[in-house]
């Protein structure tokens, strides 16, 4: 499946629901596009000799700057995949309220095949190149983590923004974000978009106006297979098995791994780091990766790895009734219409893994202020939470029990204001979905609905600039 085909399904996604819009002449053609995408060749010399590699950074809409996407690392990387990606951006900052556009960074590479040093280096050069157009700035072009990179390449990138020294050296930790927190980044970022995806499931879940899954309106107690057991897909699983579900089966670029009893994810994690795979994982059953999508039913699928992951091939294989998109487009826009038809609900990308932005957003901000979250009225709050704990527990004659006791006291560290602040805007976003959702014909999806809603905002912009 080409990436050509995910850059179609995002497009035919926005045309769908412009068709309920009614937008200026012209405007819905613009937003279906991207504003601009830079390729860049170049060449690094490792293991005595010049390797060419090959990268992109498109960006999507410029309607808010900076514009704000990760970066990706993937030997399949190329400018149809970066430029879906982008576009895909603009919509979830739109959705969720964060200022910013739209854009993303593909480096055709595969991670593994380079060591450490080597990795570093080549990061340090596409820094470069990105830098002087530009595309890595800290009011204009914000980069940060995808596939294939984390902390430790934004660690190099900011360090390398730094050394290229910039005209505004009071912000240049903003340029990227999901840096180590030592390095500025912020508490809660790696886990961002896993735990953004806990709260956008417990958001579905106990709307009034969606169905139960499995007769349950929480995750308790409800089975699920996790694809792409990375960032994402880790903290996803570890996140809602602390809801009560049940992971019975992680699916693997190597293979697959199923337990209907369920499997435990942290020590699934443990047996990766030592092994090198989840295969052959004590007491589960280990399978191809090819038949991990369609190898058991479950209450929920969350594909959390890569685009195309659901086409026209396998929708009428897999069985879930609900799918949450933590990847960015894992389901082609046939394969949802199979899927709608058969009862499966999707629950979309743009909202699902909106948590890792929404915290870049925070840790954005924590940057060019210089202040950390809850610094300034966390002494003044802990004083008024324990005195009010004090009070009740003199009234109770006995003390306040955990986690009331933790719950009154209001001692919030950095960790604590970012979760609830990401809490606050998922739950948000699901309910703008929802309202919009009533306005429109019954069998709209969650998808064309949450679309709307964000095409209506951007739209809101150029009109307010007169485009
Ligand atoms: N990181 C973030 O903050 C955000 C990520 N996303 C999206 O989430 C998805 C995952 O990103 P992230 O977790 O950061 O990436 P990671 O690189 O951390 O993890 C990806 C995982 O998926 C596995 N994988 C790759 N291809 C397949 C496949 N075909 N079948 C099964 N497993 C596969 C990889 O295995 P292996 O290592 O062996 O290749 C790896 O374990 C991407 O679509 C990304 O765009 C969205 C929002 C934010
Ligand atoms: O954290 C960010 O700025 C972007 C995350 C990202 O790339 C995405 O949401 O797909």
């Amino acid at each position: 499946m080409s990436q050509q085909e995910f850059l179609n399904s995002v497009q035919h996604f926005i045309e769908t629901a412009t068709s309920h819009l009614d937008l200026p002449d012209g405007l819905a053609e613009r937003i279906a596009q991207c504003n601009s995408t830079y390729s860049v060749r170049f060449g690094v010399k490792l293991r005595g000799r010049i390797h060419s590699f090959q990268g992109w950074r498109s960006v999507h809409s410029e309607h808010i700057e900076p514009v704000k996407g990760g970066i990706r690392y993937a030997p399949d990387s190329d400018q149809e995949e970066v430029e879906a990606l982008a576009s895909l951006m603009s919509l979830k900052c739109a959705l969720v309220n964060v200022p910013f556009g739209g854009s993303k960074g593909g480096l055709a590479i595969d991670p593994n095949a380079w060591t450490e040093d080597e990795l570093e280096k080549i990061t340090r050069r596409f820094t470069q190149e990105l830098a002087r157009r530009d595309l890595i700035n800290p009011g204009r072009n914000v980069p940060a983590p995808d596939m294939g990179t984390g902390e430790r390449e934004m660690a190099w990138m900011a360090d390398e923004y730094r050394r290229i020294g910039s005209s505004d050296a009071m912000n240049q930790n903003a340029c990227v974000t999901g840096k180590p927190v030592a390095r500025g980044g912020i508490a809660g970022r790696v886990e961002a978009t896993g735990r953004g995806l806990q709260y956008a499931l417990q958001s579905y879940l106990s709307h009034p106006d969606t169905a139960p899954v499995a007769g349950q309106k929480t995750p308790k107690g409800l089975t699920v297979v996790v694809q792409g057991f990375g960032n994402v897909g880790y903290h996803a699983a570890k996140f809602l098995e602390q809801d009560g579900a049940k992971i019975v089966g992680i699916v693997e670029h190597d293979c697959a791994i199923f337990n209907t009893d369920g499997l435990d994810v942290e020590a699934v994690a443990a047996h990766r780091t030592e092994s090198g795979s989840v295969a052959n994982f004590p007491g589960a059953e280990t399978v191809p990766s090819e038949q991990g999508l369609t190898y058991m039913a479950a209450d929920i699928l969350i594909p959390a790895a890569k685009e195309n992951a659901i086409t026209l091939e396998n929708c009428n294989d897999v069985n879930y009734s609900l799918i949450v998109e933590a990847a960015n487009g894992p389901v082609t826009a046939d394969a949802e219409e199979c899927l709608t038809k058969r009862g499966i609900v999707v629950l979309p990308d743009l909202y699902v893994n909106a948590g890792g932005v929404v915290v870049s957003y925070f840790e954005w901000v924590k940057n060019i202020t210089h202040l950390p979250f809850g610094l300034m009225d966390r002494r003044q709050n802990i004083r008024a939470g324990t005195a009010v704990v004090n009070a009740l527990e003199e009234i109770a004659g006995r003390p306040l029990q955990e986690p009331q006791r933790t719950q009154i006291s209001r001692d919030a560290r950095e960790i604590d204001v970012v979760r609830s602040g990401l809490e606050e805007i998922m739950v948000q976003a699901f309910d703008d979905i929802m309202e919009r959702k009533r306005t429109l014909p019954a069998n709209t999806t969650l998808r064309t609905a949450g679309y709307v809603v964000t095409i209506a905002r951007i739209a809101e912009y150029y009109r307010a600039i007169g485009l």
